[in-house]
This record gives structure tokens, C-alpha cells and sequence, in this order.
């Protein structure tokens, strides 16, 4: 479980953490939506260790991760632009991690190869990052974030430059891994309808405050998510297209 405790955090006379708190369950997922400038990276950073809040606490099934480097925290924070090795190759950017953890080789191997199955990525082993297309690179880089089963992934915007389809794809596929390495993960979007696919419980976060929604009944209800506008949007789309069909 991780828990975050009264996270604060100011930049001069800018509130961008006011006092959040939140609980997530392992292997959950908390989707959060907020307009642009709200807090939402500097929430993420603030839990994998990369920023130091002013106050509050971060910590995993009870033991403090403040004075726990980013490194050791085993929170990984994916950018929305992939951050690959542009001189490794796709099988190599996946094994770095069990490198420096000093897997053995036929541990790596296998891993490895598990992981390039699952992102349907074998037959691209051997290529470099800029031989890849956008959506290949941002699966590698996702494989190298969970390969060694983190506690808990920080996406930030993650499908957010991918076309429709490879967005859809890639939500899939988060899904399917994220579940079945039972990894709970905080999940920055704008889009709502994202929001509502890939989380258990979602999170609306405004002026560096974060309302937290048990059910998709409420976060969809509360007017100020934006959620049942945009869902009146589609509903209206849909009838049109009936209409004239
Ligand atoms: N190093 C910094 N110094 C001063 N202000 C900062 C710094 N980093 C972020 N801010 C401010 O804190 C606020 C929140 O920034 P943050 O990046 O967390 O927003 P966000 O919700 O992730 O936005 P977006 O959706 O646009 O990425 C913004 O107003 C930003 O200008």
C-alpha cells in the first residue's frame, strides 16, 4: 500500500501541493485528471523521491520513503517522451535494470525475452531507439520500467503524443502488465475517457489539492471533473450520427 501523508509543497508564494493525502491499494490503479498547471508532475515527483516536498510523508506498507533515495524506492516515474539509451539496443535498454541489479545472464535472458513477447517487440530485439516508431519506443520504455516489478509506476501524460489507435493499443497492454504484476500505479491524463478506462478509483486534482472518488459514479458526477460534460459531448455525437445514418 502506498500511502501519502499531508504532501506540501510552494514555490514562492505558488501553493502547488496543499496538503495531499491518499492511500492506493497494491496493485490498483488511481487514475488523475486536473487542467494543465495544477500539481499533477510535481505530485509524481514528489513520490518517486525526485523533488523534496516542503511537508508530509511518503511511504510504502508502512515504512518511510523519505530519506529512502529515488533510486532504492522502486517507484518509477515514465516520462510522456520516452527516455531510452539512444546507443542501446531494444534488448539491452530492457536489460539495463537487471544489470545494475546484477541478475545473472541466463536470468536476463529469459526476462528479457518474456518481455519483448508481451510487448510484441522480438523481432525489433536488435534495433536501436531511433530505428523505432513513437509507439515502439514509449514500449520499451514502459517493459524497462516494470521489468524488475516496481512497487508502484508514476505515468505522467504516458500515450499522450501516440495516435488513437497506438493509444489504444498501449492502454491494453498497460492493463494486461500492470494487473499481472500486480503493480499500482498513479496515472496522470487530461483525457477523461482514459481516466475512466485504466482506473480503479480516480482522482481530480485543481490549485494543488486532490479530490479523491471511490467509484466512477461519483467522480462522473461531480460536475467540476469536467467528466459528465464530456460524456454529454459523446452521447450527442452518438445520436447524431444515428440520426443521419
Ligand atoms: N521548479 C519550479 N519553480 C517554480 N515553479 C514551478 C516549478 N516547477 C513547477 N512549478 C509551477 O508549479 C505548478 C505546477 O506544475 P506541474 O508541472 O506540477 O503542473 P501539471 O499539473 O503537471 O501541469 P501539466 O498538465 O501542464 O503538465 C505550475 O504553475 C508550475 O509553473
Amino acid at each position: 500500500m502506498l500511502t501519502i501523508q499531508k504532501l506540501h509543497k510552494a514555490y514562492q508564494s505558488q501553493t502547488v501541493l496543499d496538503q495531499i493525502s491518499l492511500e492506493l491499494p497494491q496493485g490498483q490503479i488511481l487514475a488523475i485528471l486536473g487542467r494543465s498547471g495544477c500539481g499533477k508532475t510535481t505530485l509524481l515527483k514528489a513520490v518517486a523521491g525526485l523533488l523534496s516536498p516542503d511537508a508530509g510523508a511518503v511511504s510504502w506498507s508502512g515504512t518511510s520513503m523519505d530519506t529512502v533515495p529515488p533510486r532504492e524506492r522502486e517507484m518509477v516515474y515514465l516520462f510522456q517522451e520516452p527516455l531510452l539509451f539512444p546507443h542501446l539496443t531494444v534488448f539491452e535498454n530492457l536489460a539495463y535494470g537487471l544489470r545494475v541489479r546484477k541478475e545473472t545472464e541466463q536470468e536476463i535472458q529469459q526476462k528479457v525475452g518474456e518481455m519483448l513477447e508481451e510487448l510484441e517487440l522480438q523481432e525489433h530485439a536488435q534495433k536501436k531507439p531511433n530505428q523505432l516508431s513513437g509507439g515502439q519506443r514509449q514500449r520499451v520504455a514502459f517493459g524497462r520500467a516494470i521489468i524488475f516489478t516496481p512497487r508502484v509506476l508514476l505515468l505522467d501524460e504516458p500515450f499522450a503524443s501516440l495516435d488513437a489507435q497506438t493509444r489504444a493499443t498501449m492502454q491494453a497492454l498497460f492493463l494486461r502488465l500492470v494487473k499481472k504484476f500486480n503493480i499500482s500505479a498513479l496515472f496522470v491524463t487530461h483525457d477523461v475517457k482514459e481516466a475512466l478506462l485504466v482506473g480503479d478509483s480516480f482522482a481530480y486534482m485543481a490549485a494543488g489539492k486532490l479530490q479523491v472518488y471511490t467509484s466512477s459514479e461519483a467522480f462522473m458526477g461531480d460536475p467540476k471533473t469536467g467528466v459528465s460534460d464530456e460524456l454529454t459531448f459523446w452521447n450527442k455525437i452518438e445520436q447524431k450520427i444515428k440520426y443521419q445514418s
